[in-house]
C-alpha cells in the first residue's frame, strides 16, 4: 500500500538518525454503554466532540499521536534523535450486555486504562469495578508493575467522571434512580449518616480521585490524559523509569476540566528523561526484560499490527508521520468496527 511505502522510507530515514522510530502502547477504555466512551476517545483524538456517536459495535481504535522528548545521551542536536513518535492506541470496548461474553477477545496487551462512569449516573461509577475484575481476570499485560492493584489490576490506570454538564445542571452528585441511592440521598438530607460512606452497595472505585469531563462539549483534562499516556510509554519503552514507583492509579486533584483549545505548550518537557544510559536509548527491545515480564510474550510492535482476529471490514487507522499530532480514522462512521 501507498501509505506503508510512504511510512517505511520515513522510518529508514529517521533510524538513520538513531534508532527505532516509534513505539507504540494500548489503552482500553471501558465503562457502562452509554457513558461516553466513544464521545471522549473521539475528543482525546480529534480534538473535537462528536455529534452523533452510534453504539459501539464489539470495539473500535482509535490512534493518538505523541511525540515523546529524550534528552539523554543523544549529541547530534538532531530533532529526530531527541524525540520519538509514539502511537496511543485506544481501544473503545462496547459497554453493552450484549458482547459481555466475547470482548475479552479486546483485552489482549494492555499497558493501561481508561475508566468511565457518567456522572449523573452514579451506578456507572459503581460498576466499574466490575469491568475491573473483568479485566485483570481475562487480560494479558505489557509491562505490568509488580503487584496487583485494586481488583488485582497490573497496570496504571486513570477514571474519568463523565457528562460533567448534565451532573452541573441536575446539582446533583451524581443520582442514579437506583433505590439504594435514593435512600443515601434522603438519609444525607436528613443529617443522619454525614459521612455517607457508611451504607453499602454503592461503592467508588478506589484509588482515583478522578477526572471530570463534558464530551460533549469538547471539555476534558487534557494535560492530565496526555501525562497518563506519557506515563504508560515511559513504563513500556524506558527502563529506567521502571525503578521509581508507579501509582496504580495516575489520579489528579479533581479539578475542572479546561477546554481543549487550550493546547498544551512545551508537553514534552514535563517528560524529559535525564538519565545517563551510554546507549541509544530508542533501542527499546534491546532492555532486559522486568521481572514481570519475563513469563509474557513480547508486545507486538507497531510494524506490522494486527493486534486481533478480526473481521474484513476491521482496519486500523492509517499512520501518518507528518502533519497533525492528533489523528485517528476520520469519523466514528469511518472507524471500522469489529464486528463480534
Ligand atoms: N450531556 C452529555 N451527553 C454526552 C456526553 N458524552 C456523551 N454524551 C452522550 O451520551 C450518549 C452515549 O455516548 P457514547 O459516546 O456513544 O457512549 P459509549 O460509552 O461509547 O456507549 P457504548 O458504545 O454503548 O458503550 C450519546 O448520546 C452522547 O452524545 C457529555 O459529556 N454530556
Amino acid at each position: 500500500m501507498f501509505w506503508r511505502g510512504e511510512r517505511d522510507r520515513e522510518r529508514e530515514s529517521k533510524e538513520q538518525n538513531g534508532g527505532p522510530l516509534s513505539g507504540q502502547v494500548r489503552v482500553l477504555v471501558v465503562g457502562d454503554s452509554g457513558v461516553g466512551k466513544t464521545s471522549l476517545v473521539h475528543l482525546i483524538i480529534k480534538g473535537s466532540s462528536i455529534t452523533h456517536p452510534t453504539q459501539t459495535i464489539g470495539c473500535t481504535v482509535g490512534v493518538k499521536h505523541i511525540t515523546y522528548g529524550y534528552s539523554g545521551s543523544s549529541s547530534s542536536g538532531i530533532k529526530g534523535d531527541a524525540e520519538r513518535d509514539f502511537f496511543v492506541e485506544l481501544w473503545d470496548v462496547s459497554g453493552h450486555d450484549r458482547y459481555k461474553d466475547c470482548r475479552s477477545l479486546f483485552y489482549s496487551q494492555i499497558n493501561g486504562i481508561i475508566f468511565v462512569h457518567d456522572l449523573s449516573q452514579r451506578r456507572t461509577k459503581t460498576s466499574l469495578q466490575k469491568w475491573a475484575t473483568e479485566i485483570t481476570a481475562n487480560g494479558t499485560f505489557s509491562a505490568p508493575l509488580g503487584s496487583g492493584g485494586p481488583f488485582g489490576l497490573p497496570v496504571p490506570y486513570i477514571v474519568i467522571g463523565n457528562k460533567a454538564d448534565i451532573a452541573a445542571k441536575e446539582g446533583t452528585r451524581g443520582s442514579s434512580g437506583n433505590l439504594v441511592d435514593a435512600a443515601r440521598q434522603w438519609v444525607e438530607k436528613q443529617g443522619l449518616l454525614p459521612s455517607s460512606e457508611e451504607l453499602p452497595l454503592t461503592e467508588s472505585f478506589p484509588g482515583s480521585g478522578g477526572l471530570l469531563a463534558a464530551a460533549k462539549e469538547a471539555r476534558y483534562d487534557k494535560e492530565a490524559v496526555v501525562k497518563f499516556f506519557r506515563s504508560l510509554i515511559r513504563r513500556r519503552y524506558f527502563s529506567d523509569d521502571l525503578s521509581v514507583q508507579t501509582p496504580w492509579s495516575i489520579s489528579s486533584v479533581q479539578r475542572v476540566s479546561h477546554r481543549l483549545d487550550e493546547d498544551l505548550s512545551d508537553e514534552d518537557q514535563s517528560y524529559k528523561n535525564t538519565s545517563s544510559l551510554s546507549d541509544d536509548p530508542y533501542k527499546y527491545n534491546v532492555f532486559p526484560p522486568l521481572p514481570a515480564q519475563r513469563n509474557l510474550t513480547p508486545p507486538p510492535t507497531l510494524y506490522p499490527q494486527q493486534p486481533v482476529s478480526v473481521s474484513e471490514s476491521y482496519s486500523l487507522p492509517r499512520f501518518s508521520l507528518t502533519g497533525s499530532s492528533e489523528f485517528s480514522s476520520n469519523a466514528r462512521s469511518k472507524r471500522s468496527d469489529i464486528n463480534v
